[in-house]
């Protein structure tokens, strides 16, 4: 099987690492300093007391690498339309493309039956240069939840977690799932395939659009946002409106939002990753996490006063802290 991870950073590689290591054919894409470090001396994996390192092909453009069985893209949402060029040459005509990015994906419309079907969400995919240059056919949709950095160039540490949930957009058991979902298994995670992967989506995509850029304006953890009762009501205010929306596009949420706020908590003393990108001076997500609930919201006629009204001081603190 051969698997090109397209940006090798902290969830690429820790997926890399893991499945070069199962025995899987992977090639790695990731660019400055840590690109050069795996080339000179593997691309390492720490997760508790183990740790190993692996060789796989690297290098900035995929170009030499040739058409994969899977691409799995785990760039910021923001960084894949940029990219949609340079990834051809790793396209087949059966090759499939796992979007292992947080928010709502490009493809959320695809294959999901009714009057919204095939629609595209300009928030997340600006002039539809994913949908044209992937193709919706081609994404297998991803939940990430493992939490994990790079801690130096070559050196990825995993926080903790080891379960990335799969789904085809149509929800079907299709074989190309299936044997990914197997693959990621043999490499030592958890891979539940999904027959409504979107519900899964919602649930994570709840904290992700409110703890973020709280965090980001606040500078607080996710212990202290949901401690102190006035930012906990501003999250509780945007899940609910989010919850809404999803209810209106057919979504089935399996925890409430008291329960997933408790969740979060239950994470401690942690630095969202978007606080973490606002503190070293990157682009923020807002886009797929934050603009494109606003875009679902418009789309099924519901108002979303307290998300937005949060999204407009992130976006000016995004521009005020050089990270739009
Ligand atoms: N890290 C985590 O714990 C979690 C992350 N996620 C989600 O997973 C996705 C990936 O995040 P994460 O792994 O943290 O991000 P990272 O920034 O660690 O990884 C992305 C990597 O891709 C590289 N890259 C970006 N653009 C290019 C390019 N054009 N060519 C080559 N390499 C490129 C980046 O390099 P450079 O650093 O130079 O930009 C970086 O090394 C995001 O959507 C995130 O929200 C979800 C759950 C947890
Ligand atoms: C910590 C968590 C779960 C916040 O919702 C996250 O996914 C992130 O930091 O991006």
């Amino acid at each position: 099987m051969r698997i090109c991870v397209y940006g090798a950073g902290a969830i690429g590689g820790l997926l890399g690492a893991r499945l070069a290591r199962s025995g899987v054919d992977v090639s790695l894409v990731a660019r400055g300093p840590h690109l050069a470090a795996i080339r000179e001396k593997g691309l390492s994996l720490e997760s508790g007391a183990e740790r190993f390192t692996v060789y796989p092909q690297a290098a900035e453009d995929p170009a030499s690498f040739g058409p994969q069985d899977y691409v799995i893209v785990a760039l910021k949402a923001h960084q894949v339309p940029g990219v949609v060029e340079r990834l051809q040459p790793l396209l087949g005509p059966k090759t499939a493309v796992v979007l292992a990015v947080n928010g709502v994906p490009w493809w959320y419309f695809h294959a999901i039956g009714g009057e919204l079907e095939g629609r595209r969400l300009a928030s997340v995919d600006p002039g539809d240069v994913q949908w044209n240059g992937i193709g919706p056919e081609r994404a297998i949709g991803c939940v990430v939840y493992p939490a994990a950095e790079v801690a130096e160039p070559g050196l990825v540490r995993l926080v903790d977690g080891d379960r990335f949930s799969l789904g085809e957009p149509s929800g079907e058991r299709t074989e190309r799932v299936t044997r990914l979902a197997e693959a990621f298994v043999a490499a030592g995670f958890k891979a539940p395939v999904r027959p409504r992967l979107r519900d899964e989506i919602w649930v994570k995509l709840w904290g992700n659009l409110s703890f973020n850029p709280i965090s980001a304006l606040t500078c607080a953890t996710l212990e202290q946002i949901c401690a102190d009762e006035g930012t906990r009501a501003v999250a509780r205010a945007m899940m609910l409106e989010a919850r809404e929306i999803g209810l209106k596009l057919g979504v089935r949420f399996a925890v409430d939002v008291d329960r997933r706020i408790e969740g979060a908590a239950a994470v401690g003393a942690h630095k969202t990753s978007m606080l973490q990108d606002l503190e070293r001076g990157r682009a923020l997500e807002t886009d797929a996490l934050v603009t494109a609930v606003q875009e679902m919201g418009r789309l099924v006629g519901l108002p979303t006063p307290s998300i937005d009204l949060v999204a407009a001081l992130l976006r000016l603190r995004a521009r005020t802290a050089g990270c739009a």
